[in-house]
């Protein structure tokens, strides 16, 4: 049986404003990933996915603040480690974080392979710096990188290999999982091919264990993930298979979102485009009971009375009060008009 490298359990986070309000941004959100496994993360902006990724670091400082929930990596729980032994024991080794333009924030002035020295300086103090420059080779032409970049300076190198250079550094450390934070935004498309490539190469070649992949794009999940996770306002609203998220969306949300798709990818063409009318809640005052509940056409009465709970059906999860038999009706009738 498969372990769970990354377990989540009820956890909620949110900012401070300087005006002192909360925002809600992760708002209760369990999952868990299991060795060797990718899970994507969408939703519209603002919904709290660089917030979850951020978070999941253990890591927080104002305006971000720890309300609730538990992050275990290998059944360690890092919200109970210090703020030295996340630094010297998680961060890197356990789980490495991209964020979101993570590479335009490269100092300019430093080397690539300074960037490697200055980590293994913390993990490995034993290694010599002949030593370092023998492994960060190895590793990157491993990864079908030139080991030439390691002399070169961020600037002289393409987005596309800026990027890819950002992420062999972050996993130099093997870390057991990896949350990219829309690690192909902003790339041409033959560049986001060599990312997802690079990123699937980690995974078979155990340098990395598991993926958390985040992306306000879902087609472009499907060539990347196992399974994909939509969140809205602070909270996962449907998780399922790659296949079944993009082909058959259980949520009005998941769905909505499939339709929104400006670029439809193969095997989606023919879908029906169109924008999401509406814009998500105010995270600082979030509804009482479905908070796509205003957006939504099938939304009922009953609908705004209460926290909507998430509903496993056939290994499927989703959170809406209507069972999947009606909900695809309605789609249908809708489809039709
Ligand atoms: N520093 C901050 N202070 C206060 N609120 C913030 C801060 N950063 C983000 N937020 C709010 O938290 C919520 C979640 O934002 P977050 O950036 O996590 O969403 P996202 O889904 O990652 O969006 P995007 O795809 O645009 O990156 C939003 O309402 C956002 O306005």
């Amino acid at each position: 049986m498969s372990e769970n490298i990354l377990e989540v359990k009820g956890l909620k986070t949110y900012y401070k404003t300087r005006l002192r309000e909360n925002v809600y941004a992760v708002d209760g959100v369990d999952f868990a990933l299991e060795e060797g496994k990718t899970l994507g993360i969408a939703g519209e902006s603002g919904c709290g996915k660089s917030t979850l990724a951020l978070s999941l670091m253990g890591f927080y400082f104002p305006p971000l603040h720890y309300n609730s929930g538990s992050i275990s990596i290998n059944g360690t729980d890092i919200m109970k480690l210090t703020k030295e032994q996340l630094r010297t024991q998680v961060s890197g080794r356990e789980i490495a974080y991209i964020p979101q333009a993570a590479m335009n924030a490269l100092n300019p002035t430093m080397k690539i392979i300074r960037f490697i020295e200055d980590i293994m300086k913390e993990h490995r103090p034993e290694l010599t710096k002949q030593q370092v420059w023998q492994m960060a080779s190895e590793r990157f032409e491993t990864l079908n990188l030139s080991p030439k970049v390691l002399n070169s300076y961020p600037n002289e190198l393409s987005g596309g290999m800026k990027q890819r250079t950002v992420i062999a550094i972050s996993t130099i450390l093997n870390p057991k999982v990896l949350i990219a934070d829309e690690p192909t935004s902003a790339l041409d498309v033959t560049s986001q091919k060599a990312v997802i490539k690079l990123l699937k190469n980690l995974l078979e070649k155990k340098f990395i264990k598991s993926l958390v992949f985040i992306t306000h794009e879902l087609p472009l999940l499907y060539h990347v993930t196992d399974e994909i996770v939509v969140m809205y306002a602070g909270e996962f609203v449907e998780r399922g298979t790659a296949e079944q998220m993009i082909f058959d969306p259980v949520h009005p949300y998941t769905k909505k979102l499939m339709g929104s798709i400006l670029v439809p990818e193969e095997g989606m063409k023919g879908q029906k485009l169109a924008a999401i009318p509406g814009a998500p809640p105010n995270l600082k005052k979030v509804p009482a009971g479905c908070r796509f509940a205003d957006r939504c056409s099938f939304a009922r009465d009953e609908c705004r009375e209460g926290k909507v709970e998430i509903k496993v059906v056939d290994g499927r999860l989703y959170r809406c009060l209507f069972d999947t038999e009606t909900l695809k009706e309605w789609y249908e009738n809708e489809q039709q008009q």
